[in-house]
């Protein structure tokens, strides 16, 4: 599979970059007859905080469907803010963001965040047990889950038919994180957001995760959008990364071509961060 991402930077000089990422050794020809369908577009997507600092400077960048982006850079660069947008947990202004060519901005939001499924740095389980949980989303929607059903979410996010009637207190952070996982997937999203998903959790449990995503979207298609703070996350897991500096994208590299990043910047933190 070829994927290719394309980032605009802001202003009115705006330059166009092109990454073409070889997943699986794709040949030429394919990489012409299969163009990438493009997940989520963003467009020049600006933000700035109460008291008129930038946070956001105009962020363009084209997601492909069925790959896992990692989004990294400098504590406050905007991370957090650009996912955000994206289920719209702050409201873009129109014309910013679109999913599937649609604006976001048009869609019913909560079709939006059932299609876009968000993932926390700290899992938060409702009341009642792990199988309520996961039956939440869809019982919003007059669907009620046959115990089926949540037995293969369950697995999906790797915990076995135990975890079915217990409840949040009984689980690690990192078990607790795999339910809020289920819980996500059990809407059927076609994007899932994640911020900092495993920096509450040992390496164990992160790995768990890690496969979890990694097979969502070799089996699912499933499109992956992570913040993480771990470079060498990253460099398992995405198959491009997208560096934020003070609220612009400055890089779009592969993970493994991370060192061959330009803007002195992303150097740095690049350098700070192995
Ligand atoms: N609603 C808001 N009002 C004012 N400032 C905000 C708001 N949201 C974010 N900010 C500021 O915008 C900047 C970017 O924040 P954001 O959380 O997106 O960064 P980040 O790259 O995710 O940081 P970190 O890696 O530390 O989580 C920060 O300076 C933050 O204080």
């Amino acid at each position: 599979m070829s994927v290719a991402l394309t980032t605009l930077p802001t202003g009115t000089e705006a330059h166009e970059h092109l990454l073409a990422v070889d997943i699986e050794n794709p040949s030429p020809d394919q990489e012409e007859a299969q163009p990438p369908l493009t997940k989520f577009r963003i467009r020049d997507l600006k933000k700035e905080s109460d008291g008129g600092d930038p946070i956001l400077n105009g962020i363009s960048v084209e997601i492909p469907k069925g790959v896992i982006v990692g989004i990294i850079g400098p504590s406050g660069s905007g991370k957090s803010t650009m996912l955000r947008a994206l289920n719209r947990l702050w409201e873009p202004p129109l014309g910013t963001v679109f999913l599937d060519g649609k604006d976001i901005c048009d869609l019913d939001v909560l079709t939006l965040r059932r299609k876009v499924g968000m993932l926390f740095q700290l899992p938060a389980l409702f009341e009642g047990t792990v199988a309520d949980n996961i039956r939440y989303g869809p019982q919003l929607r007059g669907q009620k889950l046959s115990d089926e059903e949540v037995y293969k979410l369950l697995k999906l996010a790797d915990l076995d038919s135990s975890f079915y009637s217990k409840t949040g207190g009984e689980l690690s952070v990192g078990q607790a994180q795999r339910v809020a996982l289920a819980r996500t997937l059990a809407n059927k999203p076609e994007v899932l957001l994640l911020d900092e998903p495993t920096s509450a959790l040992d390496p164990i449990s992160t790995e768990n995760i890690e496969d979890v995503l990694v097979n969502l979207k070799k089996k699912q298609g499933m499109t992956i959008i992570m913040v993480s703070h771990s470079i060498k996350q990253i460099q398992r897991i995405a198959d491009i990364v997208c560096l934020l500096v003070k609220g612009e994208i400055v890089e779009v590299l592969r993970p493994d071509k991370l060192s061959e990043a330009k803007h002195p910047m992303a150097l740095r933190f690049l350098q700070l961060s192995s």
